[in-house]
Protein backbone atom coordinates (compact mmCIF):
# COMPACT_ATOMS: atom_id res chain seq x y z
CA UNK A 1 0.00 0.00 0.00
CA UNK A 2 2.58 2.51 -0.95
CA UNK A 3 1.55 6.20 -0.97
CA UNK A 4 3.20 8.68 -3.84
CA UNK A 5 2.72 12.42 -2.74
CA UNK A 6 3.47 15.04 -5.09
CA UNK A 7 4.11 18.94 -4.83
CA UNK A 8 4.40 20.59 -8.19
CA UNK A 9 4.96 24.24 -7.72
CA UNK A 10 6.30 27.14 -10.63
CA UNK A 11 9.64 25.97 -10.69
CA UNK A 12 9.90 22.37 -9.71
CA UNK A 13 8.06 19.22 -8.75
CA UNK A 14 8.83 17.77 -5.39
CA UNK A 15 7.97 14.00 -5.01
CA UNK A 16 7.60 11.36 -1.85
CA UNK A 17 7.17 7.77 -1.99
CA UNK A 18 6.31 6.56 1.46
CA UNK A 19 5.29 2.71 2.74
CA UNK A 20 1.57 4.02 3.76
CA UNK A 21 -0.73 6.92 3.19
CA UNK A 22 -0.53 8.35 6.50
CA UNK A 23 1.20 10.72 9.48
CA UNK A 24 3.88 9.22 10.57
CA UNK A 25 4.25 6.63 7.07
CA UNK A 26 8.49 5.75 6.55
CA UNK A 27 9.83 7.82 3.68
CA UNK A 28 10.71 5.19 0.95
CA UNK A 29 12.15 7.36 -1.81
CA UNK A 30 12.42 11.19 -2.94
CA UNK A 31 13.08 13.56 -5.25
CA UNK A 32 12.65 17.15 -6.81
CA UNK A 33 13.18 18.05 -10.67
CA UNK A 34 12.61 21.05 -12.22
CA UNK A 35 9.73 21.62 -14.58
CA UNK A 36 11.87 21.48 -17.98
CA UNK A 37 12.59 17.83 -16.98
CA UNK A 38 9.26 16.58 -15.82
CA UNK A 39 8.49 14.83 -19.02
CA UNK A 40 11.38 12.17 -18.22
CA UNK A 41 10.31 11.28 -14.75
CA UNK A 42 8.66 8.06 -16.59
CA UNK A 43 11.56 7.07 -18.25
CA UNK A 44 13.93 8.05 -15.43
CA UNK A 45 13.59 8.14 -11.60
CA UNK A 46 9.87 6.55 -11.59
CA UNK A 47 10.62 3.68 -13.57
CA UNK A 48 12.02 1.40 -11.26
CA UNK A 49 9.82 2.57 -8.24
CA UNK A 50 7.55 -0.29 -7.34
CA UNK A 51 3.70 1.14 -8.41
CA UNK A 52 1.93 3.52 -6.31
CA UNK A 53 -1.44 2.72 -4.51
CA UNK A 54 -2.56 5.75 -4.13
CA UNK A 55 -1.54 9.21 -5.14
CA UNK A 56 -2.19 12.51 -3.97
CA UNK A 57 -0.83 15.77 -4.69
CA UNK A 58 -0.96 19.83 -4.56
CA UNK A 59 -0.19 21.65 -7.55
CA UNK A 60 -0.38 25.08 -8.88
CA UNK A 61 1.72 24.68 -11.86
CA UNK A 62 -1.46 25.19 -14.63
CA UNK A 63 -3.21 22.82 -16.34
CA UNK A 64 -0.95 22.02 -18.86
CA UNK A 65 1.95 20.83 -16.68
CA UNK A 66 -0.74 18.81 -14.81
CA UNK A 67 -1.63 16.90 -17.93
CA UNK A 68 2.14 16.63 -18.72
CA UNK A 69 2.71 15.43 -14.92
CA UNK A 70 -0.75 12.92 -15.54
CA UNK A 71 1.59 11.42 -18.61
CA UNK A 72 4.27 10.07 -16.52
CA UNK A 73 2.31 8.30 -13.76
CA UNK A 74 0.60 6.59 -16.80
CA UNK A 75 2.96 4.10 -16.15
CA UNK A 76 1.01 2.77 -13.01
CA UNK A 77 -2.37 1.57 -13.15
CA UNK A 78 -3.83 4.50 -10.29
CA UNK A 79 -5.38 7.92 -10.99
CA UNK A 80 -3.45 10.68 -9.23
CA UNK A 81 -5.92 13.12 -7.16
CA UNK A 82 -5.13 16.72 -6.35
CA UNK A 83 -5.90 18.77 -3.31
CA UNK A 84 -8.59 21.54 -3.77
CA UNK A 85 -8.81 23.64 -0.71
CA UNK A 86 -12.15 23.73 1.08
CA UNK A 87 -13.87 25.40 3.54
CA UNK A 88 -12.37 22.88 6.25
CA UNK A 89 -9.87 19.94 5.90
CA UNK A 90 -8.35 17.80 8.34
CA UNK A 91 -8.87 20.19 11.36
CA UNK A 92 -8.06 23.41 9.75
CA UNK A 93 -10.75 25.91 8.17
CA UNK A 94 -10.48 28.05 5.49
CA UNK A 95 -10.80 31.95 5.94
CA UNK A 96 -9.95 32.82 2.18
CA UNK A 97 -12.93 34.26 0.30
CA UNK A 98 -13.05 31.80 -1.95
CA UNK A 99 -11.65 28.75 -0.42
CA UNK A 100 -11.03 27.12 -3.53
CA UNK A 101 -8.67 29.96 -4.84
CA UNK A 102 -6.52 29.64 -2.31
CA UNK A 103 -2.98 27.97 -3.94
CA UNK A 104 -3.50 23.96 -3.05
CA UNK A 105 0.19 24.01 -1.76
CA UNK A 106 -0.76 26.82 0.31
CA UNK A 107 -3.52 24.57 2.11
CA UNK A 108 -1.61 21.69 2.32
CA UNK A 109 1.59 23.56 4.20
CA UNK A 110 -1.03 24.82 6.50
CA UNK A 111 -2.59 21.65 7.25
CA UNK A 112 1.36 20.29 8.05
CA UNK A 113 1.87 22.91 10.10
CA UNK A 114 -1.34 22.68 12.23
CA UNK A 115 -1.05 18.83 12.75
CA UNK A 116 2.76 19.38 13.34
CA UNK A 117 1.57 21.79 16.25
CA UNK A 118 -0.67 19.59 17.54
CA UNK A 119 1.06 16.68 18.07
CA UNK A 120 3.55 18.47 20.56
CA UNK A 121 0.27 20.05 22.16
CA UNK A 122 0.78 23.28 21.13
CA UNK A 123 -2.45 25.28 20.89
CA UNK A 124 -0.72 28.46 19.50
CA UNK A 125 -1.30 30.74 16.80
CA UNK A 126 0.99 30.10 13.93
CA UNK A 127 2.85 31.59 11.13
CA UNK A 128 3.73 29.58 7.89
CA UNK A 129 6.45 30.48 5.75
CA UNK A 130 7.06 29.32 2.05
CA UNK A 131 9.76 30.31 0.26
CA UNK A 132 9.44 29.03 -3.26
CA UNK A 133 8.86 30.99 -6.70
CA UNK A 134 7.03 33.48 -4.46
CA UNK A 135 6.89 33.44 -1.11
CA UNK A 136 3.66 32.98 0.90
CA UNK A 137 3.60 34.02 5.00
CA UNK A 138 0.28 32.68 6.68
CA UNK A 139 -1.82 33.29 9.61
CA UNK A 140 -3.37 30.87 11.27
CA UNK A 141 -5.39 31.43 15.06
CA UNK A 142 -5.23 29.37 17.80
CA UNK A 143 -9.03 27.43 16.99
CA UNK A 144 -7.21 26.78 13.34
CA UNK A 145 -8.65 29.26 11.75
CA UNK A 146 -6.64 30.16 8.44
CA UNK A 147 -7.01 33.84 8.97
CA UNK A 148 -5.44 35.22 5.81
CA UNK A 149 -1.60 35.10 4.27
CA UNK A 150 0.23 37.70 1.52
CA UNK A 151 2.38 36.36 -1.23
CA UNK A 152 5.45 38.55 -2.95
CA UNK A 153 8.08 37.58 -4.72
CA UNK A 154 10.39 34.86 -4.19
CA UNK A 155 14.10 35.85 -4.49
CA UNK A 156 14.65 34.57 -8.61
CA UNK A 157 11.76 37.31 -9.40
CA UNK A 158 12.42 40.11 -7.65
CA UNK A 159 16.01 40.16 -8.92
CA UNK A 160 14.30 39.13 -12.31
CA UNK A 161 12.56 42.19 -12.26
CA UNK A 162 14.67 44.70 -10.95
CA UNK A 163 17.09 43.59 -14.15
CA UNK A 164 14.13 43.76 -16.35
CA UNK A 165 12.62 47.12 -15.46
CA UNK A 166 16.20 49.30 -14.71
CA UNK A 167 19.69 49.63 -16.90
CA UNK A 168 21.85 49.40 -14.08
CA UNK A 169 21.09 46.22 -12.21
CA UNK A 170 22.53 43.40 -14.35
CA UNK A 171 25.27 42.10 -11.51
CA UNK A 172 26.09 38.55 -9.83
CA UNK A 173 24.80 37.43 -7.23
CA UNK A 174 25.86 38.98 -3.50
CA UNK A 175 26.04 38.71 0.16
CA UNK A 176 23.32 39.74 2.32
CA UNK A 177 24.94 42.31 4.61
CA UNK A 178 23.50 44.56 7.57
CA UNK A 179 24.74 47.63 5.19
CA UNK A 180 25.69 47.06 1.90
CA UNK A 181 28.32 48.73 0.06
CA UNK A 182 27.96 47.52 -3.79
CA UNK A 183 24.78 46.77 -5.92
CA UNK A 184 25.26 42.89 -5.60
CA UNK A 185 25.35 43.05 -1.82
CA UNK A 186 22.32 45.45 -2.45
CA UNK A 187 19.96 43.72 -4.12
CA UNK A 188 20.64 40.62 -2.49
CA UNK A 189 20.56 42.09 1.11
CA UNK A 190 17.42 43.74 -0.37
CA UNK A 191 15.78 40.86 -1.47
CA UNK A 192 16.10 38.55 1.66
CA UNK A 193 14.82 41.47 3.76
CA UNK A 194 11.97 42.13 2.13
CA UNK A 195 10.87 38.69 2.95
CA UNK A 196 12.20 38.36 6.34
CA UNK A 197 10.41 41.79 6.97
CA UNK A 198 7.37 40.69 5.37
CA UNK A 199 7.33 37.44 8.02
CA UNK A 200 8.52 39.69 10.93
CA UNK A 201 5.13 42.05 9.97
CA UNK A 202 2.50 39.35 9.62
CA UNK A 203 4.10 37.91 13.02
CA UNK A 204 3.60 41.49 15.06
CA UNK A 205 -0.26 41.29 12.90
CA UNK A 206 -0.66 37.78 14.48
CA UNK A 207 0.41 38.40 17.79
CA UNK A 208 -1.56 41.93 17.70
CA UNK A 209 -4.69 39.87 16.57
CA UNK A 210 -4.85 36.88 18.89
CA UNK A 211 -2.55 38.20 22.12
CA UNK A 212 -0.03 36.13 21.77
CA UNK A 213 3.48 35.44 19.63
CA UNK A 214 2.26 32.90 17.42
CA UNK A 215 5.08 29.57 16.42
CA UNK A 216 6.56 30.30 13.63
CA UNK A 217 7.38 27.23 10.68
CA UNK A 218 9.08 27.90 7.23
CA UNK A 219 9.48 25.75 4.43
CA UNK A 220 10.45 25.89 0.53
CA UNK A 221 13.32 25.32 -1.80
CA UNK A 222 14.69 28.46 -1.08
CA UNK A 223 14.01 28.32 3.13
CA UNK A 224 17.46 27.48 4.05
CA UNK A 225 18.59 30.58 2.24
CA UNK A 226 16.20 32.49 4.39
CA UNK A 227 17.38 31.24 7.73
CA UNK A 228 20.43 32.50 8.26
CA UNK A 229 18.40 36.07 7.94
CA UNK A 230 15.20 35.59 9.72
CA UNK A 231 14.26 37.86 12.34
CA UNK A 232 11.96 36.27 14.34
CA UNK A 233 12.02 32.83 15.72
CA UNK A 234 11.18 30.19 13.50
CA UNK A 235 11.72 26.67 12.21
CA UNK A 236 12.06 25.05 9.39
CA UNK A 237 10.59 22.18 8.00
CA UNK A 238 11.21 20.71 4.70
CA UNK A 239 9.07 18.03 4.53
CA UNK A 240 6.04 20.28 5.47
CA UNK A 241 3.98 19.74 2.54
CA UNK A 242 4.29 16.03 2.53
CA UNK A 243 3.15 15.98 6.38
CA UNK A 244 0.17 18.09 5.14
CA UNK A 245 -0.82 15.73 2.17
CA UNK A 246 -0.19 12.75 4.69
CA UNK A 247 -2.77 14.08 6.80
CA UNK A 248 -5.37 14.48 3.95
CA UNK A 249 -4.64 11.09 2.81
CA UNK A 250 -5.03 9.41 5.96
CA UNK A 251 -8.39 10.57 6.16
CA UNK A 252 -9.00 10.54 2.30
CA UNK A 253 -8.08 7.26 2.05
CA UNK A 254 -8.84 5.38 5.30
CA UNK A 255 -12.48 4.29 3.67
N1 LIG B 1 19.08 23.18 -6.47
C1 LIG B 1 18.84 24.45 -6.12
N2 LIG B 1 19.84 25.32 -6.02
C2 LIG B 1 19.62 26.59 -5.68
N3 LIG B 1 18.42 27.09 -5.42
C3 LIG B 1 17.40 26.29 -5.51
C4 LIG B 1 17.54 24.93 -5.85
N4 LIG B 1 16.36 24.38 -5.86
C5 LIG B 1 15.51 25.34 -5.52
N5 LIG B 1 16.12 26.50 -5.31
C6 LIG B 1 15.50 27.75 -4.92
O1 LIG B 1 14.20 27.46 -4.53
C7 LIG B 1 13.24 28.05 -5.39
C8 LIG B 1 12.26 27.04 -5.82
O2 LIG B 1 11.80 26.36 -4.68
P1 LIG B 1 10.59 25.38 -4.77
O3 LIG B 1 10.10 25.19 -3.38
O4 LIG B 1 10.91 24.18 -5.55
O5 LIG B 1 9.57 26.31 -5.60
P2 LIG B 1 8.17 25.97 -6.20
O6 LIG B 1 7.42 25.20 -5.15
O7 LIG B 1 7.60 27.31 -6.48
O8 LIG B 1 8.39 25.16 -7.44
C9 LIG B 1 14.00 28.57 -6.58
O9 LIG B 1 13.41 29.78 -7.02
C10 LIG B 1 15.40 28.74 -6.03
O10 LIG B 1 15.50 30.04 -5.46
C1 LIG C 1 1.08 31.89 -4.47
C2 LIG C 1 1.54 30.79 -5.40
C3 LIG C 1 1.87 31.38 -6.76
C4 LIG C 1 2.81 30.16 -4.82
O1 LIG C 1 3.38 29.30 -5.79
P1 LIG C 1 4.84 28.66 -5.65
O2 LIG C 1 5.80 29.69 -5.20
O3 LIG C 1 4.70 27.55 -4.62
O4 LIG C 1 5.16 28.08 -6.98
C5 LIG C 1 0.45 29.67 -5.51
O5 LIG C 1 0.11 29.21 -4.25
C6 LIG C 1 -0.80 30.13 -6.23
O6 LIG C 1 -0.84 30.17 -7.45
N1 LIG C 1 -1.85 30.50 -5.48
C7 LIG C 1 -3.14 30.87 -6.02
C8 LIG C 1 -3.57 32.23 -5.56
C9 LIG C 1 -3.73 32.35 -4.06
O7 LIG C 1 -3.23 31.53 -3.28
O8 LIG C 1 -4.42 33.31 -3.66
K1 LIG D 1 5.53 25.49 -3.27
Amino acid sequence: MTFLALDVGNTRLKWAQYDLPAPGAKLLAQGAVFLENIDRLAEDEWRTMPAPSRILGCIVAGDAIKRRVAEQMELWDVAPRWVVPSVEEAGLSNGYDHPARLGADRWVAMIGAHHRLLARGSRKPCVVVMVGTAVTVEAIDAAGKFLGGIILPGHGIMLRALESGTAGLHVPTGEVRDFPTNTSDALTSGGTFAIAGAVQRMVENVTRHCGETPECIMTGGAGWKMAPSMSVKFELVDSLIFDGLLEIASRRFAA
